[in-house]
Formats: structure tokens, C-alpha cells, sequence
């Protein structure tokens, strides 16, 4: 028996540890303490029940494996349950399960297919220089096939890196990341034409909120359409069209909150195109302040431009804070692509995408910590486009233990047969925050989302009562599970 001092220094240990991570200091109710220990208990178990049976524990899996077994969680059904609050870093054009693209947009007649030039299948609704060859109704394919579900399923591949064996079939990053990329060029044509631009992201909306998530930051282009007419539609009115768009869908689902848009560009695009699309993100910025707040520049970190590079060039952008990079999506150390952080930090980021190798830079993280800018951790891409195999050794679970400020984000959840956000806030919970933290870790994670979001003063009010309501609904309803069981 170890000494009664011996017990108090261990626990006092563990009590500093448990004030200092994310959530350490939310308050619970006696209600959401009860749903608290109903949740923990479920969570220890499975976790027991990994460390005895170690080859079937879903959260240490490939999304790819681990996914029919997350169905069959109980731990997933609450968490889909989860208000989540707000989805801070999504691509929308990855945005919307690769199985209603299919089952949806490929059945209109008005969705083609032709050969892009650099040989691969590409989907247009309006004539593109890219086809190599001319372009053929999707419906017009599917009448000749001899499967049909074969044909969809093959159709499905070209926007789904979904594979049973991912270790064989992706066995480095560049290989991933070059299906990757391909699979945007793939879907591009959607987001020409109006249509099925409205229905894509109408389905976008439809799957959050049926996932919980009540408000939204997409990262796009933002780039224009040509509508059913022939007429050319500008960035200008595409902003009309997203706000239309939005309150539409806010008529019909009160509980939203809104959509909010980051223009993200190709940080490798050449000299003139950047420029330009710079010059539209300012004026985009300046007529529509409250729907288009930032800037962003994506694409393989690795193989891309530093961030060092724009300094002088994006000057007036950092002036006036409107970054919201991504930066350090990397697993190497001391490269451009991990020094992104300091050139995000330095010009002024709101926050950071990924920022996965931020736990080697002390300096950094303090930083960051201080200036109160939130990590986007979005735990099945860093698996997915091979940075980490084995979520538990995720860097997310140290920016938990220091409260480096996080919030929980799906990336591109389409591509990777995901749906939703709640297989990575399945795997944030039960892969990389600590086992003894419930409701305290879940709640820290999506007030965040509203903390370090966007919106304005006002609307950050407003979605915090709304955010309370849900919440209790939630409390409701784990407690309700927890007393069937
Ligand atoms: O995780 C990511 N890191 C960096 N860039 C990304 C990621 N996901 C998507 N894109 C980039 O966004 C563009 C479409 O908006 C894609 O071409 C891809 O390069």
C-alpha cells in the first residue's frame, strides 16, 4: 500500500492535469453529471475492451476499416446526437457523401461525362475545354450497361478514395494526394452550371444538419456559373445566390444559424491567376462583408509554395486579419511547410488549418494559445491523406492535454466516404482526448466552434442560446439512453 502522502501527490497530479486540458474547467450540472457518468462509463468500457482486444478496437483503425464497426457503436449514436455548433473547415466541393452525388446529380439529364485531357473521367453540365472527347449524358451510359450497380459504383470511385486495402493501394503520401487532387478536378463541372451547383449544396446544408452541425464556414473558390439560360454568372452573384440559398434553407430548418465563406485558392496557381483571384476575394470582401470574412491558400503543403513567399503580396489581406491559413499539414520538421505556422502567425491568422506539426514549435503553440488562435484538427484526412495511421497518436491529443485551442473539422468528408462530421468527432472523443473526460471535452469542443468562429458579436449570442437549447435536448437524450440500458 503506497503512503498517504504518496496518494495525495498522485492526485494531486492528476487534478493539476484534469484543470489544465480542454474542458477541465467546464462546469456540469447535477442533470449533465448524471448523462456525464452514464457516458463514461460506455467510453472506459470500450476502451477496456481495447486494451484487451486490441486487433478489433475501431477508434486505433483506418477510417476504411473502422467505419461499419463505429456504425455499430452505441458511443456513435450519441455522438451523432451531439450539437456540434459550427463546421469551420470544410472544401464544400468535398463536402456533400459521394453516394448522393451519385445516386442524385448523376441520374439528371443534365450531368455529363467526358475524358479530361489528362485521361481520367471527368463530370461536366456545360461544355469544358477540359474533355478531351464529347461529352455523353451519365443516364445515356448507365441505359447501356449491363450492371447498373457496377456502373455506379465505378462512378462513385472517381470521388471516393474508398478502398479495402488503403496501406497497399496508398502506400505514401504523393500517391494519395495525386487521387486526391484528381478526384476535385472530377466534380469541378458540378459547380459550373446553376443547378446543380443549388442542389449540390442544398444537400450539403441538409447533411449537416442532420448531423448536428448548425452553422458553417465553407472554403471555395468562389468562382462563377453559367445558369440554365446560358447567362453568366459572376462571384458577385454567386454571393446572391449562396445567401438566397441559405435563407431558404433557414425557412425551412429553423435551427440554423448560417454560412459563412473563406475564399481558399490553389497557393500554386501562376502569378496572374493569383492576382486576379485575389482582386475578387477584396471586392467580394468589401461588398459582402458578413458573408465573405477570409482568405485562405490550399493545396499539398509539401510540394507548394511557403507561405513566406506572399508576405509583401497579401500584405493588405494581413493588415486587415482576414487569414484563416492552413499551415503545417505536415509531418516534417523545419521544412516550408512546417514553418508555414510562423508565416500564419506572423501575418495575422484567425486561425489555422490542421496545424498538425504545431507541437514541435514551443513558441508557437504559447503564441497561439495567448492569441487565442484555434487549431482546425480534422482527424480522418490527417489519416486519410497519410499523416498519421493510428488516431491515438494524433498531435490533437497534446494540443488537449495544454488546452491549445481546437476545434473539430471534416476536411473533404465526400472523398473519403464520410458523411457529416460526426466520424471525426467519433474519433477526436475516443481516439485522442483522455479517457476519464465525457461531456466536459465534448462540450469545450463545440463551444469552440462558436468562440472561434466568424461570426460577429451578435451572432455569436445568438447562436450560443441556441447552441444552450440544443444542448439540453442532448443532456435528454443521453440520459434517456443511459436509463433503456
Ligand atoms: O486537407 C487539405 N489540405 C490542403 N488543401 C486541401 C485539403 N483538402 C482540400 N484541399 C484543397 O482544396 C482544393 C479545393 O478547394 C483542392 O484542390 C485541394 O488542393
Amino acid at each position: 500500500m503506497p503512503s498517504a502522502d504518496y496518494e495525495e501527490a498522485r492526485n494531486n497530479i492528476i487534478k493539476a492535469e484534469e484543470s489544465i486540458r480542454t474542458g477541465g474547467n467546464i462546469y456540469l450540472s447535477p442533470r449533465e453529471l448524471e448523462a456525464d457518468k452514464f457516458l463514461l462509463n460506455m467510453k472506459q468500457k470500450a476502451i477496456h475492451k481495447g486494451i484487451q482486444d486490441s486487433a478489433s478496437y475501431a477508434p486505433s483503425m483506418h477510417f476504411f476499416h473502422a467505419k461499419p464497426l463505429i456504425e455499430q457503436d452505441p458511443i456513435f449514436k450519441i455522438i451523432q446526437k451531439l450539437p456540434k455548433g459550427g463546421l469551420l473547415h470544410l472544401h464544400s466541393t468535398a463536402g456533400v457523401s459521394s453516394e448522393w452525388v451519385i445516386k442524385n446529380l448523376t441520374y439528371r439529364n443534365d450531368v455529363l461525362i467526358c475524358n479530361h485531357k489528362d485521361g481520367f473521367h471527368m463530370f461536366v453540365a456545360v461544355p469544358s475545354e477540359l474533355c478531351a472527347n464529347e461529352a455523353v449524358p451519365v443516364n445515356k451510359l448507365r441505359a447501356r450497361a449491363t450492371n447498373k450497380t457496377a456502373f455506379d459504383e465505378s462512378l462513385e470511385s472517381l470521388i471516393n478514395l474508398y478502398t479495402h486495402q488503403p496501406e497497399l493501394d496508398y502506400p505514401d503520401i504523393n500517391t494519395v494526394w495525386e487521387k486526391f487532387e484528381i478526384m476535385f478536378s472530377v466534380i469541378d463541372g458540378i459547380f459550373d452550371y446553376l443547378p446543380t451547383y443549388i442542389a449540390y449544396h442544398q444537400q450539403l446544408l441538409q447533411e449537416l444538419y442532420e448531423d448536428n452541425v448548425m452553422y458553417l464556414e465553407i472554403r471555395t473558390e468562389m468562382g462563377g456559373v453559367i445558369d440554365q439560360n446560358g447567362k453568366h454568372l459572376n462571384s458577385q452573384d454567386m454571393a446572391e445566390v449562396i445567401l438566397k440559398l441559405v435563407d431558404d434553407f433557414k425557412q425551412d430548418h429553423p435551427l440554423f444559424i448560417g454560412v459563412k465563406v473563406i475564399i481558399a485558392i490553389l497557393r500554386d496557381y501562376d502569378e496572374h491567376a493569383f492576382d486576379e483571384k485575389v482582386e475578387r476575394f477584396l471586392d467580394l470582401r468589401k461588398k459582402y462583408p458578413d458573408l465573405v470574412v477570409g482568405f485562405d491558400l490550399v493545396g499539398q503543403e509539401d510540394l507548394g509554395r511557403p507561405l513566406a513567399s506572399y508576405v509583401e503580396k497579401l500584405k493588405n489581406i494581413s493588415d486587415n486579419g482576414r487569414f484563416f491559413f492552413h499551415a503545417g499539414e505536415t509531418n516534417f520538421f523545419n521544412t516550408d511547410a512546417d514553418v508555414n505556422l510562423i508565416d500564419a502567425l506572423l501575418m495575422n491568422t484567425k486561425r489555422i488549418g490542421h496545424g498538425y506539426s504545431l507541437y514541435k514549435h514551443p513558441v508557437l503553440w504559447e503564441a497561439f494559445k495567448k492569441k487565442e488562435i484555434a487549431i482546425e484538427i480534422s482527424p480522418i484526412s490527417n489519416q486519410v491523406l497519410h499523416l498519421v495511421q493510428d488516431l491515438r497518436n494524433h498531435p490533437a491529443a497534446f494540443y488537449i492535454s495544454e488546452n491549445v485551442p481546437i476545434v473539430i473539422a471534416n476536411d473533404d468528408p465526400g472523398f473519403w466516404n464520410a458523411k457529416g462530421l460526426s466520424y471525426d468527432f467519433y474519433y477526436a472523443f475516443m481516439a485522442f482526448t483522455p479517457a476519464d473526460s465525457g461531456l466536459q471535452v465534448l462540450k469545450q469542443l463545440a463551444w469552440n466552434s462558436l468562440k472561434y468562429s466568424a461570426m460577429t458579436q451578435k451572432e455569436k449570442i445568438n447562436a450560443t442560446n441556441q447552441f444552450k437549447a440544443s444542448w439540453d435536448k442532448f443532456i435528454d437524450y443521453v440520459l434517456g439512453f443511459g436509463r433503456k440500458l
